[in-house]
């Protein structure tokens, strides 16, 4: 039978076609095709190719013959690189691709795991956001292409790795000259299935253009192409003004006045995904996607194509098909069908928070149609801009109520959308209006337009009149110079419930002369830690948080601001990555070996153990050990007095002193007599002595042999810091000493005091304490002790945690926030440099939110999809917002390592006949951070295993 090939232009002898391939490969590919038709022949040396360039046969290559054409050529490059084939965008049709690609569509990218990344996305645009904010400030220009490489990289980096490259000790240079070889050396990529059952060519196309999209963002080549779409979205926004204003107007109409685009609030955003979208049409990041090869013979369109042959689909040149595509050219993203659903959050989240937080001019006296949209030439899997996008930032946020547009243009903008509606209806004549004469028409759309401008008066007028008038938030009444501190009792987030009852969830009260706002209510939480996290996140400056964080050099007690950014990426990167928290788990299960040792002991002899000591000493233990590489009983520290010190500092961190609650002259009077300031400095001085003698001891050559630690990992970064940036460096030998702090005051009472409230509540309640036991012996079984990975099925233990955190959160009140600009909450005013307080421990009590509020159910939480990660405002035992505990994998682990493992080992006795039922939960009083027991737990371990 005869074979008829495709037609394709001459080709040389060696060359084949390679000359006629010009700077943009796929703009000559397309230009070719309309001579020789959309299956043609290409010759790439010696090695024959097929460009396709048409929906139709694109649709026969990928979804008709996809079984016979989704394989990849063998490139000397690509097998290499990919260690002969065993990935997956490279790897050619068989057993291996299959198993790849399920693995990384099942386990690496299921919408679970991307859901699961909303913090790793978040947390790195919210870096962004910043360090385009200060840009803003200074009113200087900002390299948009270059930042949005950085953010994708990094977001690409750390849900790879675990951790951020920036601030980690790669070469940075190197990372990223490697990527972009490697993209460039790849040539082109992409591997594309067509979802079944669409009709019409422009969903096909822009199917294929969305898979690329996804399966890019799964490979190595997410971080191009995520942040190609973001520069490119953003450039024809800037060329097209009306879009730009319209993609604006939709998200801050959304978000309000929240200060970020969430992950939650993107899915609401039909705009937006229209305007992605068509910059997926217009400017698909891999032009040729990535290159088929033909396993068998296949007909294409009539034509034949051999085995071995290569196939590039020309996805850039069907985009702009005016026989597809009304205006193919212009960007017009109301063309498309928005029942498509996308699931690019990257780009989604990163161009909302862009939109949201910034208006962008252009520099220099640009204007939007003095922009060109010139591709990079050159022969590389993905096409960027020719120019990088240069841009003048200005922060929206910052912009006052008058500045901003009233919601007068928004109604415009509806109108406009409106009649550029009856063009879209050409588009798609389903859709069409029915045809009434233009005059209705236009009364029609004015009738709302008139509505909205009396509305919108009488809003205003209300308004004005409301900001003359602050309207600061009810409180109890204050004394001139105590304020309210008389009425706070020996348990102060009870007593702020109390009061919160009678003067409500906004409430005013002041500590001697500082003002301060205590929220106690979920929605009023919300407000604070989610709409208003910006101005709300700093720390208030107190003499005894300021000493001993050295000024302020650590994360926990530092105010907003460039050094607590720093440090807070650095902790999160560095110090509590999920990475680094694997890698200490040999600390917490040796260091809890030697707590179930040493309870063995007292066990033997039927003593009495204390139980709440063991636990302090274990989470002390732990995180020393994980500091400075060594357990304080092996060396000559005097134990006793370091706890000491440890509890002095946070006393004296949590405690607000009388010299700054008092006026003069009472403060000078009350700093003489109390002795608060000499305490702190006595505090310091033992401290800082304390911690040079560590580091020097870590300083001294030979310790190449000992156990990693984080002081280690600190000093690496103040050594890199330095030969980076010298006297400039923002990581000194203070902040190491600061972050000590942190470490100490949150690592080991936070984590004791969990352990000591659950075995509390458990004694209290022997069914829970049976069901408990019973989950953890039936799955551990005979084995002797509880390891990590048994962790993950003790699924009635974590809800046991999960109550204590409810019933007794380690810090009632979290930490003290600082207002940096005025706030409205819940219709009150709140000025800059109040404190703010939530009382966690008072909302996690409700009866409005909990059924059976003051009962220890752990069973409320099997149903519930309530977690502590700060989503939900009524369960906020870690905090949230920016400020959220960064430690919270590590503190949960170490609870549930060490809760398992008690409970597991021993049975449990009450001493001196004491009865379930005499057990009391009173609190420690005082104003402290955490808060405990009142009374040590004094019990009488029984060996489980000897019995
Ligand atoms: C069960 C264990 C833990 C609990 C319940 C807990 C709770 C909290 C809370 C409530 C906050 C204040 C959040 C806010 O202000 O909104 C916080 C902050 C913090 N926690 Fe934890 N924490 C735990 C474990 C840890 C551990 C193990 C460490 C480190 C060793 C740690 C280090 C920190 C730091 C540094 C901050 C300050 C973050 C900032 O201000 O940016 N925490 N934690």
């Amino acid at each position: 039978m005869q074979q008829i090939p495709p037609s394709g232009p001459p080709k040389l002898p060696v060359l084949g076609n390679l000359y006629q391939l010009g700077a943009l490969p796929h703009q000559s590919l397309w230009q070719l095709a309309k001579n020789y038709g959309p299956v043609m022949q290409f010759h790439f040396g010696q090695i024959p190719a097929v460009i396709i360039s048409s929906p139709e046969a694109a649709k026969e290559v990928m979804k008709v013959h996809d079984h016979a054409s989704c394989s990849r050529p063998s490139l000397a490059g690509t097998r290499r690189l990919t260690y002969n084939y065993l990935d997956v965008g490279f790897s050619p049709y068989g057993d291996n691709w299959r198993f790849m690609r399920k693995m990384i569509i099942l386990e690496l990218f299921s919408l679970k795991r991307v859901k699961a990344f909303w913090f790793v996305r978040e947390e790195e645009v919210g870096l962004l956001i910043d360090s385009i904010s200060e840009i803003s400030a200074s009113a200087s220009t900002l390299n948009l292409t270059a930042k949005c490489y950085s953010l994708t990289a990094n977001i690409t980096f750390r849900m790879s790795f675990g951790f951020n490259y920036h601030g980690s000790d790669f070469d940075k240079g190197r990372i990223e000259r490697v990527l972009h070889e490697l993209d460039t050396f790849y040539g082109q990529i992409i591997d594309e299935h067509l979802k079944p059952g669409r009709e019409r060519a422009e969903e096909d196309m822009i199917d294929v253009l969305l898979a690329i999209e996804k399966e890019q963002s799964q490979l190595h080549a997410g971080i191009d192409t995520a942040a190609l779409t973001v520069n490119s979205a953003m450039a024809d926004l800037l060329a097209n003004p009306r879009m730009m204003k319209k993609a604006q107007d939709e998200v801050r109409g959304r978000v309000g006045e929240k200060g970020r685009v969430t992950e939650d609030d993107v899915e609401n955003l039909e705009y937006l995904k229209l305007v992605i979208k068509e910059t997926l049409r217009l400017r698909p990041p891999a032009p040729l996607l990535l290159p088929r090869e033909a396993s068998s013979h296949l007909k294409i369109s009539r034509y034949d194509i051999p085995p071995k042959t290569m196939i590039y689909v020309n996805a850039w040149g069907m985009g702009r098909d005016p026989n597809y595509w009304k205006n193919a050219d212009k960007f017009i993203p109301e063309r498309i069908c928005p029942a498509i659903n996308m699931g690019i959050i990257t780009v989604e989240i990163v161009l909302a928070n862009l939109l949201y937080c910034f208006d962008l001019k252009l520099p220099n006296g640009m204007k939007a149609e003095d922009m060109t949209m010139e591709e990079k030439s050159g022969v590389s899997l993905t096409v960027a801009r020719k120019e990088p996008l240069l841009l003048v930032p200005v922060n929206w946020l910052n912009k006052t109520e008058e500045e901003k547009p009233k919601s007068i243009s928004k109604s415009i903008a509806l109108l406009k959308d409106c009649i550029s509606k009856r063009d879209f209806t050409i588009l798609d004549p389903q859709m069409a209006l029915p045809d009434v004469p233009a005059i209705w028409l236009l009364i029609l759309l004015l009738l709302p337009l008139v509505v909205l401008i009396i509305r919108n008066k009488i809003n205003l007028s209300g308004r004005k009149s409301s900001n003359l008038q602050k309207l600061p938030p009810p409180g109890p009444p204050k004394l001139p110079i105590l304020g309210n501190l008389y009425q706070l009792g020996a348990h102060p987030h009870q007593s702020l419930w109390q009061l919160a009852k009678k003067y409500g969830p906004v409430m005013q009260f002041h500590f001697g002369r500082i003002p301060a706002v205590i929220i106690s209510s979920p929605k009023a939480a919300k407000e604070v830690m989610r709409v208003h996290d910006l101005a709300s996140c700093s720390r208030p400056s107190l003499a005894g948080t300021r000493r001993l964080s050295y000024n302020y050099l650590d994360v926990a007690f530092s105010p907003y601001g460039d050094n607590w950014r720093f440090m807070r990426k650095m902790f999160i990167l560095e110090l509590f990555s999920l990475k680094r928290t694997k890698a200490f788990r040999f600390v917490r299960e040796e260091e809890v070996g030697l707590l179930i040792d040493s309870i063995s002991e007292i066990s033997a002899s039927a003593s009495t153990v204390d139980l709440t000591e063991k636990c302090y000493s274990l989470t002390g233990n732990i995180t020393f050990r994980m500091t400075f590489g060594y357990n304080y009983n092996w060396s000559d520290f005097d134990k006793g007095r370091f706890h000491e010190l440890v509890h002095e500092a946070e006393v004296v961190s949590g405690t607000i002193s009388g010299e700054e609650c008092f006026p003069r002259p009472f403060s000078w009077i009350v700093g003489k007599f109390n002795g608060h300031q000499a305490r702190i400095e006595r505090v310091f001085h033992e401290l800082d002595t304390f911690y040079e003698r560590i580091i020097d001891e870590h300083l001294k050559p030979g310790r190449e042999g000992a156990e990693e630690d984080m002081i280690n990992v600190m000093l690496a970064i103040e050594k890199e810091q330095y030969q980076l940036l010298g006297s400039k460096s923002r990581f000194r030998r203070e902040n190491i000493k600061a972050v000590f702090l942190n470490l100490f005051i949150g690592g080991i009472d936070t984590a004791a005091m969990t352990v000591n409230w659950a075995m509390a509540e458990l004694l209290a309640n022997p069914r829970l304490m049976k069901k408990t036991q019973d989950e953890v012996r039936d799955i551990v079984g005979e084995k002797g002790r509880v390891t990590e990975d048994d962790l993950e099925n003790l699924q009635y233990l974590k809800l046991v945690i999960k109550e204590t955190l409810r019933f007794h959160p380690p810090a009632p009140l979290l930490l003290p926030r600082e207002v940096s600009s005025h706030l409205k909450i819940s219709g009150y005013d709140i000025p800059p440099k109040t404190m703010i307080y939530i009382n966690a421990w008072g909302m996690g009590r409700d009866p409005k939110y909990w059924k059976n509020a003051d009962k220890f159910m752990p069973e409320r939480f099997a149903e519930s999809s309530l977690d502590f990660k700060g989503q939900d405002f009524e369960y906020v035992p870690f905090g949230a917002g920016r400020r959220i505990c960064p430690a919270i994998n590590m503190g949960i682990t170490t609870v549930e390592i060490a809760l398992a493992n008690l409970l597991y080992c021993f049975d449990w006795k009450l001493p001196n006949g004491m009865k379930a039922e005499d057990m009391t939960m009173e609190e420690k009083s005082g104003v402290r951070i955490t808060v405990d027991r009142k009374e040590p737990l004094l019990l009488i371990p029984v060996n489980w295993r000897n019995k």
